[in-house]
């Protein structure tokens, strides 16, 4: 064989790529010193879910006040802090369903709410009246800075921008001392929109100018939110320009520096982690990646990326089915099967080799807990599975699913776990042979009801599963072993039914198997026991025994199985089941 190195050439294709600019042509940024590709997450940063605000906007059909209700209360029990409960001046519903919290008391003391305005002076004012009585508000104030909004949108400079920062941030305060009494424990929010857009010495210019009005010190904590409002670089990219502001900021100590990244390019959640790594204090986003166009950065990836970590997220994701149960009532948006850690094929594995893998990793961790003796004592090490489908009040059920990429290993897998067989290691092979025969000519997944069937139609009497059409030239009827009294012989007394006639047979041998497989003689089967093997089903009174066989039967080598109360019978039953696959063979 002749073997060359292929190198294509370089593709072109007919999309208008030159209609487009790279991002740090036009926003460069210099961090050669850059700190934060060798930092750690060892804690999870300050969460913010803005689930019913930037979440809410960007649905087709925004949440009524029923279902805002109920995905406060699900943030809630979950544990986020703090809670962007809307925009309040919007609208008359917006501003109801805001006072609806305080007037029914469904905010924990420990939990911050903040409602969004923009730089408006009649806004604000509507927007602070919003948050009378609330333990704990802060009011967030936004305006875009970036040179294409300066440009376009407000037609503004940047003097003109930092103006409507700063008088906005004048009129928060002023409503909050007018309006706010001393119950509530009041905050400041400030973003730059468009933050990754905008130079970088202009959006730390306006944060100052901002901070300059707002005097944090001492118990008087600002969050300066840097929103990645679209993602437009890579997520290094954003990283170097939350590490550069975390350097020049003053009042450092002082600042909660926020991140709120989006997810244009799909790199939402790496974003938001490099920004961690690069000195970022808060993450604000959405469960499941509600939010503008391709959504808020996804705050339970995010919080189970941690998780898998050996980090505390800080929040209960131990029921991850009822999370996206109310997520989906509330938005009225599906859950794609891929989405991590939530979506119905997130722990499933297809393929041989990977149920292989899991296949054995399960038995290494059952006999690591046995020796530990707790599930809690052992360090999650199980192929293909990143976190234990359990913590998140996920079964080992879908683990595996059988089709036509699938091996021996996950037809096993699903035997054992759900039905509850332990085939032997050449068992498995012949029989995800049939399955795989199956798979061909049918396509599709073979389910654990469907594998029974399929088990059953091949080796057992047909009535171990319904539907299935009689067939084989044996089956066992009732049996009688006596001892001879020297322990070293027994009689055999059975009746077999023959192509559905009765007949009973005698029979002497070693033992009982050796006793039945010398009286098949009678009818022209030679049988050799090659192998053989059993286990209990389950426990109890009411048991089933599995038995294995292996044999030549007149020089064909075969499997059966036998299910049977008692090993002996189920032993037979085995045999039987082997002759009758042997005979059918012919
Ligand atoms: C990135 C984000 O997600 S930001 C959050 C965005 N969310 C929302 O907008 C949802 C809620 N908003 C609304 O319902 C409406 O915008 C309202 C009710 C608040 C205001 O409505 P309107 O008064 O009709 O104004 P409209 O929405 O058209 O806003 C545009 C005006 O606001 C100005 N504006 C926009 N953002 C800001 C801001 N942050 N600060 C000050 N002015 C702003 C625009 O320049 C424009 O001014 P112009 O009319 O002089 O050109
Ligand atoms: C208001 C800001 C934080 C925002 O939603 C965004 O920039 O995406």
């Amino acid at each position: 064989m002749k073997t060359t190195a292929h190198v294509p050439t370089p593709a072109t294709s007919p999309m208008p790529a030159h209609k487009y600019r790279a991002f740090l042509d036009t926003n460069p940024i210099s961090l050669p010193d850059r700190r934060w590709p060798d930092r750690r997450i060892t804690r999870a940063p300050r969460w913010l879910s803005t689930d019913l605000r930037d979440g809410n906007q960007a649905l087709i059909e925004p949440m009524d006040p029923a279902r805002k209700r109920a995905m406060f209360d699900l943030l809630v029990r979950m544990g986020y802090k703090e809670i962007e409960i809307g925009f309040p001046a919007a609208s008359q519903t917006d501003f109801d369903f805001v006072r609806s919290l305080v007037e029914t008391d469904a905010v924990p003391q420990d939990v911050t709410v903040s409602v969004l305005t923009q730089s408006r002076a009649d806004l604000i004012q509507r927007t602070v009246e919003a948050v009378v009585g609330f333990p704990r508000a802060t009011v967030h104030l936004y305006n875009a800075t970036s040179p294409l909004f300066r440009r376009l949108v407000f037609r503004a400079d940047r003097a003109q921008t930092v103006d409507l920062a700063v008088s906005g941030t004048r009129e928060v305060i002023a409503q909050a001392e007018k309006i706010l009494d001393d119950d509530t424990v009041f905050g400041l929010e400030y973003s730059p929109e468009i933050f990754v857009d905008t130079e970088l010495d202009f959006a730390l210019e306006v944060c100052e100018s901002v901070m300059d009005v707002w005097e944090p010190g001492e118990g008087r904590e600002i969050v300066l939110n840097l929103p990645a409002t679209v993602e437009r670089a890579t997520p290094n990219v954003y990283a170097d320009q939350i590490e550069w502001m975390s350097r020049h900021l003053s009042h450092r100590e002082h600042i909660a520096l926020s991140v709120h990244p989006h997810n244009d390019r799909g790199t939402g959640v790496a974003t938001a982690e490099l920004a961690v790594l690069a000195g970022a204090d808060r993450v604000e986003g959405c469960l499941l990646g509600q939010g503008e166009r391709t959504g808020n950065v996804d705050l339970v990836t995010l919080g189970l990326n941690l998780f898998s970590q050996g980090v505390d997220p800080g929040i209960d994701f131990s029921d991850i089915d009822a999370v996206r149960r109310t997520v989906e009532h509330c938005t009225s948006m599906p859950t794609p099967p891929r989405t991590p850690y939530v979506g119905d094929l997130v722990f499933t594995s297809f393929s041989g080799s990977h149920q292989d893998a899991i296949k054995k990793g399960f038995s290494a961790r059952k006999k690591a807990v046995a020796e530990a003796g707790s599930e809690d004592d052992v360090i999650w090490e199980l192929p293909y599975l990143p976190i234990d489908p359990h913590d998140v009040g996920r079964s080992y059920e879908a683990v595996v699913r059988v089709n036509s990429q699938s091996g021996k290993g996950g037809v096993a897998y699903l035997m054992s776990t759900v039905h509850h067989l332990e085939l032997p290691r050449r068992l498995q092979i012949e029989f995800s042979r049939i399955v795989q025969r199956h798979t061909d000519s049918f396509g599709g997944e073979i389910d654990a009801d469907k594998l029974w069937t399929i088990f059953a139609d091949e080796y057992l009497p047909t009535s171990a599963a319904e539907g299935l059409t009689p067939w084989g030239r044996f089956e066992l009827g009732a049996t009688k072993v006596s001892s001879h009294g020297d322990d070293e012989h027994v009689d055999l007394h059975a009746i077999l039914r023959d192509h559905g006639e009765p007949v009973e047979i005698d029979a002497e041998g070693s033992g009982p198997i050796d006793a039945f497989v010398g009286a098949l003689g009678q009818f022209g089967v030679d049988v050799r026991v090659l192998d053989y093997s059993e286990h209990a089903m389950s426990q109890g009174r009411d048991a089933l025994a599995a038995s294995y066989v292996e044999a030549a039967v007149d020089g064909q080598i075969v499997w059966g199985v036998g299910i049977d109360p008692s090993i002996a019978r189920a032993t037979y039953k085995a045999v039987i089941s082997a002759v009758n696959r042997a005979l059918r063979a012919r």
